[in-house]
């Protein structure tokens, strides 16, 4: 089962009120015609045909909330949103975007299982922005570029569950280093809802993160066969988690292979082993919540 190998159709939601990845998908070096909806009566046919599906949609946090605060109100927007993609455009590569990641990936799943149209392979969580943020508060540290100071980010996209893998990077950091730096890229998220004082998240930056990805997936669905994004997938990169975030090669298929996570320094292995419980707790309340309902 192969995408076009030119994306015709990209539905956004919600593109009326995200301009910022509309601006950016705008510069997609394809014919792809970009749909949004602005009511559920249009879901249809913004849906129909759609090569791939970004779902921003959902509200964002204030101060003192978690990602999980969220998911009374966006379990909702998201199961409603998979129903319409599971029904209109079952094929489609689905992008979550909308928090928190860490269930609403797994609701994506369960709504598609349902309707029998799920594959693995076109479901994705957008974790782009925690690699970014992750270069950026090195290069602040270290210097150079951060385009070139690459850091692989994997697990979940919510405080704990989100694990920087410093010690893979080229740079040497003292324990006081490696703890600051953890600590904001795990929470950096927190920063920006803190600054922005009850007008939400990081909505531009978001925006710019998930035109990256859905770039990368382009140019993927194009034949490009060097493409790697990380990404929060179905995957049994850790015995027990159904989903993880890691690096993926991006195929024609959707997720190709995932990379390991290599090895883990002893500090790594303590965060990790923070992270599975909640990580779990996460996932079974996206399935048990579709489940359920
Ligand atoms: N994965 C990631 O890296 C990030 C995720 N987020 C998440 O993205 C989501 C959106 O954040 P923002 O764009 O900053 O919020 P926002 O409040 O600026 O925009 C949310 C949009 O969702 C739309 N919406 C609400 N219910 C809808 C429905 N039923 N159908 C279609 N559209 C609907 C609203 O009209 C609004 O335009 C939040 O859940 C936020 O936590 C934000 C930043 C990064
Ligand atoms: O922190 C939030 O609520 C929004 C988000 O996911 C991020 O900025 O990484």
């Amino acid at each position: 089962m192969k995408l076009n190998p030119h994306v015709t159709k990209l539905a956004l939601f919600d593109i009326v009120n995200t301009p910022g990845v509309a601006a950016d998908l705008s510069h997609i070096n394809t014919p792809a015609k970009v749909t949004g909806h602005k009511g559920a009566d249009q879901l249809g046919d913004a849906l129909t045909g759609a090569d791939i599906v970004i779902i921003p949609a959902g509200v964002p946090r204030k101060p003192g909330m978690t990602r999980d605060d969220l998911f009374n109100t966006n379990a909702n927007i998201v199961k409603t949103l998979a129903e319409g993609a599971a029904k209109h455009s079952p094929k489609a590569f689905v992008c979550v975007i909308a928090n928190p990641v860490n269930s609403t990936v797994p609701i994506v799943a369960e709504v598609f299982k349902k309707h029998n149209v799920f594959d693995p392979k076109r479901l994705f969580g957008v974790t782009t922005l925690d690699v970014v943020r992750a270069s950026t508060f090195v290069t602040d540290i270290k210097g150079g570029d951060p385009a070139r100071n690459k850091v692989t980010v994997v697990g979940g996209h919510s405080g704990v569950t989100i694990l920087p893998l410093l010690s893979q990077t080229e740079h040497k950091f003292t324990q006081e280093e490696l703890e600051a730096l953890t600590k904001r890229i795990q929470f950096g998220g927190d920063e920006v809802v803190k600054a922005k004082d009850g007008l939400g998240s990081a909505t531009l930056s978001m925006a710019q993160a998930g035109a990256r990805f859905a770039n990368a997936l382009i140019k993927a669905c194009k034949g490009d066969k060097t493409v790697v994004e990380p990404t929060y997938v179905k995957s049994d990169v850790v015995p027990g988690l159904e989903y993880f975030a890691s690096n993926v090669e991006l195929s024609e298929e959707g997720v190709g292979k995932i990379h390991p996570l290599g090895t883990l320094s002893q500090y790594e292995q303590k965060l990790l082993e923070a992270a599975i419980p909640e990580l779990k707790s996460n996932i079974a309340k996206g399935v048990n919540f579709v489940k359920g309902n």
